[in-house]
């Protein structure tokens, strides 16, 4: 089943191709559209909404058209806006209440599942404050709340993390995954930061200059740059275990390098995992050394290593990559 496909999605405004052929399809859970600014991610979602009509190609949100559904769509999809949209002079309760009634709750519906949303959102007694004197994780809370109260089937948030702090981001982040774990609810978020999509998405659609560069499961990004981290003694024969290790492997043309600059890292030898074999082989190189095998594990990449492989600076996600912080350790 798939929440949203598109097949060949194309938006040309008269300067910029913001969507340049794009097919994919995405299924039910917690999907990251990534991308640098101006990649295409807002127009994206506003031919999604049916509020702008795409130039070519077609496409479906939970099995209706977008080009002829649009007010379908829109009743049983929520969505948040990126920029700041709110009223300031309302609370969160009035202007929450007001948005279910306009999805077509009734008043007390409406204010029941308005109490219950910001509850869950974790506005409490603030809500009834006017939002003008919120602080931005505030007014970011108040939209995504706006999203779910009329109960939608998917919500579509753009940069929902936009203007936080880090812990404002991880609180974001954590409230994101819930909507779907608790709610059973399909979430498309939209970021620049590739690396806070990684924890928080099931699935991952990098976009880029409008065209689609990768789309895969969480899982796959990270495991296809599989690394193998091994870590051997020392022994009588080979006071510097490592090294003699590496120059085994050497030999037998497997390409090593360490762990890095961090303490205890030089004695990590790092290498590409070719399957099954390579394990093997590594094993079988340690015993006829007669070292002893500390530890053998894959190390795990986070989706921004992804991009930013050191020879390929001009990736071009480059930006978005060096762009992360926290990217680039491994998973011990
Ligand atoms: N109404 C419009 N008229 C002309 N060009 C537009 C319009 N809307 C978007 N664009 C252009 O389309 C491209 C994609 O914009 P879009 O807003 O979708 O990017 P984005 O990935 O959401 O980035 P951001 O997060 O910065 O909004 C940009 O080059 C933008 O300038």
């Amino acid at each position: 089943m798939t929440v949203i496909a598109t097949e060949s999605l194309s938006k040309r405004f008269p300067r910029v191709t913001a969507l340049d052929r794009l097919t994919m399809d995405i299924e039910p859970g917690v999907t990251g559209l990534v991308g640098a600014n101006g990649a295409g991610k807002s127009t994206m979602i506003k031919i999604l909404l049916g509020l702008s009509p795409a130039s070519e190609g077609r496409a479906e949100v939970l099995g209706l058209d977008v080009a002829t559904k649009g007010a379908e769509i829109r009743e049983r999809v929520g969505y948040m806006p990126e920029h700041d949209c709110l009223p300031p002079d309302v609370s969160a309760t009035e202007f929450v209440v007001h948005m279910a009634r306009m999805s077509g709750l009734p008043p007390t519906a409406a204010r029941e599942r308005t109490a219950d949303t910001l509850r869950h959102v974790g506005l409490y007694e603030e809500r009834y404050r006017p939002i003008g004197g919120y602080s931005t994780g505030m007014k970011q809370r108040v939209k995504l709340a706006q999203a779910l109260v009329h109960d939608p089937q998917l919500v579509f948030l753009d940069e929902p993390t936009n203007g936080l702090d880090p812990v404002g981001r991880d609180d974001m982040l954590d409230l994101i995954r819930r909507v779907h774990s608790e709610f059973g609810i399909s979430v498309l978020v939209t970021s620049h930061l590739l690396g806070e999509l990684e924890r928080t998405c099931d699935h991952v659609v990098v976009i880029d200059g409008g065209k689609l560069l990768r789309s895969s499961s969480t899982k796959d990004f990270t495991q296809s740059t599989a690394t193998l981290a091994v870590e051997v003694t020392d022994s009588d024969a080979h006071p510097d275990g490592t090294r003699a290790l590496r120059e085994a492997l050497a030999g037998r043309g497997i390409e090593t390098h360490t762990g890095g600059e961090l303490p205890g890292a030089g004695h990590i030898v790092l290498l590409t995992a070719q399957g099954e074999q390579t394990y093997d082989l590594v094993r079988d190189v340690v015993a006829d050394l007669g070292l002893g095998l500390v530890r053998m594990e894959q190390r795990r990449h986070h989706i921004a290593e992804v991009f930013r492989p050191a020879d390929e600076q001009q990736e071009p996600l480059a930006s978005v990559a060096a762009q992360q912080t926290g990217g680039g350790h491994d998973d011990h």
